[in-house]
């Protein structure tokens, strides 16, 4: 059966994008889309993530790691799902969608994508790393020269290690630039390596920052290989809520697959 699929990037983030409007799409294949993300024998992509409609909110997102399964919130990959969404004119500049984290608000203003991200009410500061969950799990620690850190060894031991047990965690490091700009990058969990940008990492990142005191300011600069993402947040007693992701968001090109 023929397949149209659109490929979509957010700094660098991929995902192979499918309207399942219809519900033709076979969610159960877990070895089919995998290899629809793999990139050599397929597509090529961090991630899968299927367009539905739902009957209260403009759509529903469902998200597939590269690995084939389902998984928590990607953020980019909500970024990049509302402006598919504005493509197929399912949407104009706005959306209010469901996701497996729950309701999330969009609004579009050329070609960047800010994208309302779960109130986050506890974060867990330890001596050497913190940890958030931001509709996927983030843990974070700080380092020195991140341009020549071994990411994928050391996000990988920690995503297997003892800490998170079966389900492990996203792993991020970080930077600081400046009071308000840090240079991030990501172990992401069912990629299994490191990837360009991570949207829920870099929110959960600028969080944590200002959790432990590193920033002051509620509007930081992510800086991830793939470009840079903005994050604001209002602070409540200690939590964080009105949490934006923001970025743009692009089609690379459409297709079909056999
Ligand atoms: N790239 C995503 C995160 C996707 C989910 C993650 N790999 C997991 O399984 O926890 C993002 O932009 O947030």
């Amino acid at each position: 059966m023929k397949l149209n699929f659109y490929k979509y990037q957010g700094t660098g983030n991929d995902f192979v994008m499918i309207d399942n409007r219809s519900l033709h799409f076979d969610k159960n294949n877990t070895k089919h889309i995998a290899f629809l993300c793999d990139r050599r024998f397929g597509i090529g992509a961090d991630g899968l993530i299927l367009l539905e409609n739902h009957p209260d909110y403009d759509f529903k997102m469902v998200y597939y790691n590269a690995d084939g399964n389902e998984s928590s919130m990607c953020g980019n990959g909500g970024r990049c799902l509302s402006a598919f969404a504005k493509q197929l004119g399912v949407i104009n500049d706005k959306a209010t969608f469901i996701a497996i984290d729950g309701l999330h608000h969009a609004v579009i203003e050329q070609g960047v994508v800010s994208l309302q991200m779960q109130d986050v009410l506890k974060v867990n500061k330890q001596q050497d790393y913190v940890f958030l969950d931001t509709g996927s799990p983030h843990h974070i620690e700080m380092v020195n020269d991140l341009e020549h850190f071994d990411v994928k060894t050391k996000g990988s031991a920690i995503r297997y290690g003892n800490l998170y047990g079966e389900a492990g965690s996203n792993v991020n490091f970080v930077e600081k630039i400046s009071e308000d700009t840090f240079a991030v990058r990501t172990y992401e969990r069912g990629v299994e390596d490191e990837t360009l940008s991570c949207g829920t990492g870099v929110t959960a990142v600028a969080l944590a920052m200002h959790y432990i005191g590193e920033t002051e300011k509620n509007l930081v600069t992510l800086k991830t290989k793939g470009g840079d993402l903005k994050v604001s947040f209002t602070v409540e007693n200690g939590t964080y809520k009105n949490v934006w992701l923001i970025g743009p968001a692009t089609l690379v090109y459409k297709g079909t697959f056999e």
